[in-house]
């Protein structure tokens, strides 16, 4: 909710408060260009009403209704607490023409979803209408009660008018909680939406996409802006709808019991900004200060701990006491500044507010007087504009919940926004079974913003029905070619064939069904292992992923496992170790019987020993089908039917172990290099039934 300062940005990058100073920048005090770029600032953490002494007397009768906090402090709704939490409050600024565009910006990204919901949103609105008119009536009766049944002592009169008040209440009470029932699905509803609308997108981007996108970005629109665009959802049916609704209905009332005397109420309103537009700048300035003396506490303590055996070894402990209590003191005095002009911000207000209604009380004290208006009326009256003065307080603390959120939507957009390449052409064709290769037909690839090509001008036909490995040094495009062939990246020249049809004219899904593909790094779901194991065929059988298991060689060990197939892996599959969670994965591609095994690097998490047995295994699978098995350990391919060394962007050699040994070239090389370093570099393999292999 609070925009920061530069010296601790906002970690959604969101929209900067215009008020906020870039380190060693004053605020800028002074007019701004035009009245939409007025700063607003609100002390956020404690609400502010302008009501001295809390709520109009309406809205207690009726609910509490005060607005949570854009927090987690979220206000209880005792001013003497709100007092108390002034430590906790965060100064939130913002222009008129942010608040504007905020809205804009939200409005525009739910107006598709909305007509979804056609029947919820009717029945929230006539809840919000039914309790504004019950806050109209509320005021409205003082009038009546006073003039009518109190004045004339007409007993009748009154019983007549608290009994309306008393259904009218019933009624809206009942309404209250039924139309908040609609509202809270209504906004689940919502954000169960867009998060849908969210996942299924990032499904459908291309891996060029996550290949040029920090992890955290992408999970960031799943947690710190989905969080800001809920917020400003859940509340904004009580936050927004109803105040404003109120704020209107208010205002109508006050023209309509006196119109001049309404008319000089709202035209003094704007009085109770001068306050805020004299402070905002010092206690922008001031909570700016206070955030980078606190970011520098946090410093010496992150390099207290970092650095806790030279303070030892050097016994620098009190000299270290002494610095940080140095800058903790000058910590103090920014904080206690800071918090004392956040609140006479919100302080000036309330004054300005209390003022407002003294002027108004005594020209509708004087007019009560004179026989103008009735006493009903004024009392009416001076009602009516509590109520409004308290409306407006409610949208304004509406309106930084609803510029996290628009930051947050734009975000999200952004995301939405990702072009996700149409997965199949029109027309495209059914891919059947592989019969003779898989051709790279002058192949030119790279990575985005990359500026050497990973692959260049590369042709190489891969023989269908053939195992075949495909080595070379780290970093020459092993990983890619094999990538390419799934199609989770297109040349930037040139094509990628099957049997002679391009890959892009084949439905992707035919294309990926006929091929399984086991990474170096394997994830697994957070589900069974059965389930993980299925996963690569849909309605696998449980006697198809058992003899799966068994080929990938972890059978016996799941079988040692208290629930067996049943066990949960875990988040990522974190329970188990590097080598079984490979052989699980390999598990799930052999159990899909694909006519294309593609292997990345997929048996370097497992000891040697496990390794020769797997990569019989897989020898022996590779019978019928084409495996192409990208591998930095050369004692694995050797029994390959052609070896194929890439580098520079080329296949540079190709042929079976032993031709390649005689051709003395770079596999040779590598082969030299590999044997004189007894392959040393292979990873510590935890599994247990490494000795025990079926
Ligand atoms: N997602 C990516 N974005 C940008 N560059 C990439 C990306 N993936 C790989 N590269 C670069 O492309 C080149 C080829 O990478 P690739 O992973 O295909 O090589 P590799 O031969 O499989 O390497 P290794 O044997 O180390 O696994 C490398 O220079 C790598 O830095």
């Amino acid at each position: 909710m609070t925009r920061k300062p530069p010296a601790n940005p906002p970690a959604d990058g969101g929209a900067q408060s215009p008020a906020a100073p870039p380190a060693g920048e004053p605020a800028a005090e002074g007019a701004a260009a035009s009245p939409l770029d007025e700063k607003f600032a609100i002390p956020v953490g404690a609400v502010a009403s302008p009501v001295p002494g809390g709520k109009s007397p309406v809205k207690q009768i009726v609910q509490d209704k005060t607005p949570p906090a854009p927090k987690a402090a979220a206000d209880d709704g005792d001013d003497e607490d709100d007092e108390d939490d002034d430590d906790d409050e965060e100064l939130v600024v913002f222009t008129a023409r942010e608040a504007a565009g905020a809205l804009a910006t939200i409005a525009h990204f739910v107006r598709p979803i909305l007509p979804n919901y056609r029947k919820m949103i009717a029945i929230v609105m006539f809840g919000v209408v039914v309790e504004t008119l019950f806050n109209v009536i509320m005021p409205l009766s003082l009038k009546f009660l006073i003039d009518d049944a109190l004045g004339e002592e007409d007993f009748q009169e009154l019983y007549k008018i608290l009994s309306i008040l008393a259904i009218a209440g019933v009624i809206t009470s009942i309404v209250a909680v039924w139309y908040e029932r609609w509202d809270a699905r209504l906004a689940a509803s919502v954000i169960t939406d867009v998060r849908n609308r969210l996942f299924e997108h990032v499904q459908r981007l291309p891996a060029g996409y996550f290949a040029r996108t920090k992890r955290g970005e992408t999970l960031s629109r799943f947690s710190i802006d989905m969080a800001a665009f809920e917020n400003v959802v859940e509340i904004f049916a009580n936050t927004a709808m109803l105040p404003l609704l109120e704020l209107v209905a208010g205002i109508i009332l006050m023209l309509f019991l006196n119109w001049q005397l309404a008319v000089v109420a709202l035209l003094i309103f704007p009085i109770t900004l001068i306050g805020p537009r004299i402070l905002t700048p010092k206690a922008v300035q001031a909570n700016y200060e206070q955030k980078v003396q606190e970011a520098g506490l946090l410093g010496m303590v992150q390099e207290n701990v970092a650095a806790q055996a030279v303070v030892k070894a050097f016994s620098l402990q009190r000299k270290m006491f002494g610095f940080f209590t140095l800058r903790n003191n000058a910590t103090r005095n920014k904080i206690a500044e800071a918090v004392f002009l956040r609140s006479m911000v919100e302080r000036s207000v309330t004054v300005a507010v209390l003022l407002l209604h003294l002027v108004v009380l005594a020209i509708g004290a004087y007019l009560a007087t004179k026989g103008q208006i009735t006493v009903g009326t004024f009392v009416t009256f001076e009602s009516a504009f509590w109520e409004v003065s308290y409306n407006i307080a409610h949208l304004m603390q509406f309106i930084p919940v609803a510029i996290q959120a628009a930051a947050a939507v734009r975000h999200m957009e952004e995301l939405l926004d990702e072009p996700t390449p149409i997965a199949d052409r029109a027309g495209a064709a059914v891919l059947p079974r592989i019969t003779d290769n898989i051709a790279f037909e002058r192949v030119t690839f790279s990575y985005e913003g990359a500026e050497q090509p990973v692959l260049d001008n590369l042709s190489l036909k891969l023989k269908a029905g053939r195992t075949i490995a495909i080595v070379g040094p780290s970093g020459s495009g092993k990983s890619t070619l094999l990538n390419m062939i799934l199609r989770l990246y297109q040349p930037d020249e040139g094509r990628i064939s099957i049997d002679g049809v391009d890959v892009r004219k084949v439905t992707l899904d035919s294309l990926r069904q006929s091929m399984a593909v086991v990474f170096q790094e394997n994830m697994l779901f957070n589900m069974s292992i059965r389930d993980n194991i299925r996963l690569g065929k849909e309605g696998a059988t449980d006697e198809e992923v058992v003899e799966a298991a068994k080929k990938a060689e972890i059978h016996r060990y799941i079988m040692s496992l208290p629930d067996k197939y049943d066990t949960q892996v875990g988040e990522r599959g974190d329970t188990l170790s590097g080598g079984q969670r490979q052989r699980l994965a390999i598990a799930r591609a052999i159990v899909r019987d694909p006519s294309v095994l593609l292997l990345d690097e997929a048996t370097s998490a497992l000891d040697q020993t496990t390794e020769a047995a797997i990569n019989k295994t897989l020898l022996k699978l590779a019978r019928g089908r084409t495996m192409i098995f990208s591998t930095h350990r050369l004692t694995s391919v050797v029994e390959m039917d052609e070896i194929i060394v890439i580098s520079g962007g080329q296949a540079i050699e190709r042929g079976s172990h032993k031709e390649l040994l005689a051709k003395n070239g770079v596999y040779r090389k590598l082969w030299d290099d590999q044997k004189n370093r007894g392959y040393d570099d292979d990873e510590d393999d935890d599994d247990e039934d490494d000795d025990d292999e079926e």
